[in-house]
Order: structure tokens, then sequence, then C-alpha cells
């Protein structure tokens, strides 16, 4: 008997392009959904953005979040439910939209990604990344219903969230190996589908490298569309596989270790030249990765990403316990081999 499923969530307006914030409330429109929006943002996009949702929906209620934790998703679930909303709207970056997307999924309820940073593939996607004291737990949720990017607003966002964003995907590269690797050694399902979409994705944002630049609304769309791409990718799959393998491991442990100093994407973007190092050594693929993220203006160097050496390699030693996650770091690298791969890569 064939007794294969797949049930594959993925946002179904996806907006994308100058000025498009004012068609937040027609691509609500358009959804069907009953209730009234809660506003779920923190204080930075409210302040460049938050008028432009309030003129669109009269008498909004709102919640502005300082952090990204189980207490704010707690927080907005309650005030969600005071103000007996129907959806929540996303507004901000990574922050308000991962905490948005568990806080709907606690409530049943739908939300909309509306991202003012192009900071990376979770503003698409149907996972959500929480930090948890010493772990972090990356949580399957419903994807947006719809996603409102409006590159004008992306593109007036501090030119560090654009090229995290751009790292974040050049790392599908090194995640897609990862995947492909644990599929062979430890039988882990992969879809043919979601890593090719993934490595494409990856190709074609850096082909179009020489276009992204600050200062040009192009770039913002440019990597948006490699973001909405990646998000299905990994909706595809079902899970965060094709755009996160060891790369990622080592940014969640840097988290843990050294919080708040820098981006995901970039903490990404230095990770994956070096396990593509470990796929490929020496002569192997990384320079590529390096080259990729130093032309788009990522940092590719432990300085760049004002964390010291011993940091990184704690977090490279110690990535693989983080998460249940088979990777090219195996049962872990030793510390050797760990500060030979980042030396011989320029990190540190
Ligand atoms: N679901 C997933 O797959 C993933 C989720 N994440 C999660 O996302 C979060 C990190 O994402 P990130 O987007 O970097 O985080 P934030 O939402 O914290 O945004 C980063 C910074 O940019 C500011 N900001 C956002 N938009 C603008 C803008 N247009 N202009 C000026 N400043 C702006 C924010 O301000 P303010 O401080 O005022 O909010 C914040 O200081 C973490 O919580 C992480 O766990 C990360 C990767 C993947
Ligand atoms: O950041 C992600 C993909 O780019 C999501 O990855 P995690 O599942 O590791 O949180
Ligand atoms: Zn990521």
């Amino acid at each position: 008997m064939f007794d294969k499923s797949t049930w594959i969530k993925l946002p179904r307006n996806v907006l994308q392009g100058h000025g498009v914030l004012d068609d937040l409330s027609a691509a609500v429109d358009e959804l069907y959904l009953s209730g009234d929006p809660f506003l779920v943002t923190s204080p930075s996009p409210d302040r460049i953005a938050g008028d432009r949702v309030r003129d669109q929906f009269d008498g909004i209620a709102s919640v502005s979040l300082d952090r990204a934790s189980f207490e704010s998703v707690e927080r907005v679930v309650d005030a969600a439910r005071e103000a007996d909303a129907g959806y929540l709207i996303a507004l901000g970056g990574g922050k308000p939209i991962d905490v948005a997307k568990m806080a709907s999924d606690r409530l049943d309820c739908g939300f909309i990604s509306v991202p003012t940073a192009a900071s990376h593939d979770g503003i698409v996607s149907g996972r959500s990344s929480i930090p948890e004291g010493d772990t972090r737990h990356s949580v399957a949720a419903d994807p947006p219903l719809a996603v409102v990017a409006d590159t004008e607003l992306l593109a007036e966002a501090p030119w560090e969230l654009t090229t995290a964003g751009c790292a974040d995907i050049i790392s599908n590269y090194t995640a897609v190996k990862d995947w492909e690797l644990a599929h062979r050694l430890k039988n882990v399902e992969y879809s043919e589908y979601a890593g090719a979409l993934s490595q494409m994705t990856a190709e074609m944002l850096v082909g179009s490298a020489d276009s992204i630049k600050p200062g040009l609304e192009e770039s913002a769309w440019i990597v948006t569309k490699a973001l909405v791409s990646s998000g299905v990718a990994m909706s595809i799959a079902g899970s965060s596989r094709p755009a996160s393998g060891a790369e990622h491991l080592f940014s969640h442990q840097l988290d843990r270790i050294a919080p708040g100093r820098a981006l995901h994407g970039h903490q990404v973007g230095v990770g994956s030249i070096m396990t593509e190092y470990f796929h490929s050594g020496a002569r192997g693929e990384w320079t590529d990765i390096r080259d990729a993220l130093s032309t788009m203006g990522a940092p590719t160097t432990a300085d760049e990403l004002g964390i010291d050496g011993e940091t990184i390699i704690e977090a490279l030693t110690t990535a693989h316990e983080i998460r249940d996650r088979y990777t090219i770091l195996g049962n872990g690298v030793s510390e050797e081999a760990a500060i030979e791969a980042a030396t011989i890569t320029g990190v540190i």
C-alpha cells in the first residue's frame, strides 16, 4: 500500500515591492479572516512604521516587545486574548515575527508577517527560534498567512540587517550539504525539491551580488525574494533543514555563550565558511563562501563579528550539543581541528 503523505503550509499572499505596506489591509481582506487584528511589534519598527499600520486598522490594540522569549509569547497571548483578537500582525525584525508566530500557534489564529528588516528567512518560514536558558528552541509553527515586504522600508533599515539576510541565504550551501550528509549517514528524510530550491536560492543571490549595495532599493528586493524562497524551501521540507545546518548550530551556540554580540545571519555566514572547510578541505569551496560574504559586506572573521577567537573555538567544538541534528560536526570536532579550520579559513 502507498502510505506517503505530505502537508505543505505556505503563505497565501506574498506582497513585495515599493510602498506595499499601504496595501496591508487589502492583503488582509483577501484572507477572509474574522475578528480584529492585534499588532505585535518592537520599539524601532513601531516608531518607523507603526502608524502606517494603525492608519489602516482603526483602533488596533498592540504590544511592543523588547526581546524574544517565552515570556514575550505569553505576554502577547494574554494581551491578544484580552483584546479578543482574531489574528495577529507582526511588524518588525525576527523578534516580533517569531513571537507572533508562536503566539498565533497558541491562540490558534493566523498571523501576517510585515518585516521591517530583511535580516533572515524566519520572516517567511514556519519556524520560531526562541532562546531559553542554555538552549534554543526551534519550534514548528504555521508560516504567516501573508507576507507584506515593503522594499522602500526594508531599504532604509540599517545596512547590516540586509547583509545579515544575505549571509543567512549563503549559509544554505552548507545547510544543504549537511542535510544530504545526514540523509546518507543517518537516513534522515531528504526532499530533493526543498534541497534544490534552497541551493538555487543561494546561487541566485550570489549571482546578483553586484546589485546588492547600500542605498539601492533593488538590493532589498533581491534579498527579500531570496528570503521568501528559502522560507518556502523550509515549508516544503516541513523542517528548517534546507536552511539550517552546522553553521546554524555554531551560531545558536554563540547566542548562548556570547549573546547579543552579532546578528544571526552574520554568525551563520562565518560558521558556513568553517563548516564548508570541514566538508571539502583546504582547497574546497570555503573561499567561494567567504568571497560571496565579503562582496556583500557581511563579516568573514571573528574580529568583524566582534567576537574573540577563544569564543569562536568554544562555539565550534560544542555546537553539536545544542540540538539533535546530525551535521558535518558529527559528535563534535576536537579543539585542535577547530583551531586549524578557523585559522586556515582566516576566521581567527
Ligand atoms: N524563525 C527563524 O527561523 C529565525 C528566527 N530568528 C530570531 O529572530 C531574532 C533576530 O532577528 P533580527 O531581525 O535580527 O532581530 P530584531 O527583531 O531584534 O531586529 C534587530 C534590530 O533591528 C532593529 N530594527 C528592525 N527593523 C528596523 C528598521 N527598519 N530600522 C531600524 N532598526 C530596525 C530592531 O529594533 P528594536 O530593538 O527596537 O526591535 C533591533 O534592534 C532572534 O530572536 C532570533 O532568535 C533568527 C533567525 C531565524
Ligand atoms: O535560521 C533558520 C534558517 O535560516 C532557522 O533555523 P533553526 O531551525 O536552526 O532555528
Ligand atoms: Zn538562519
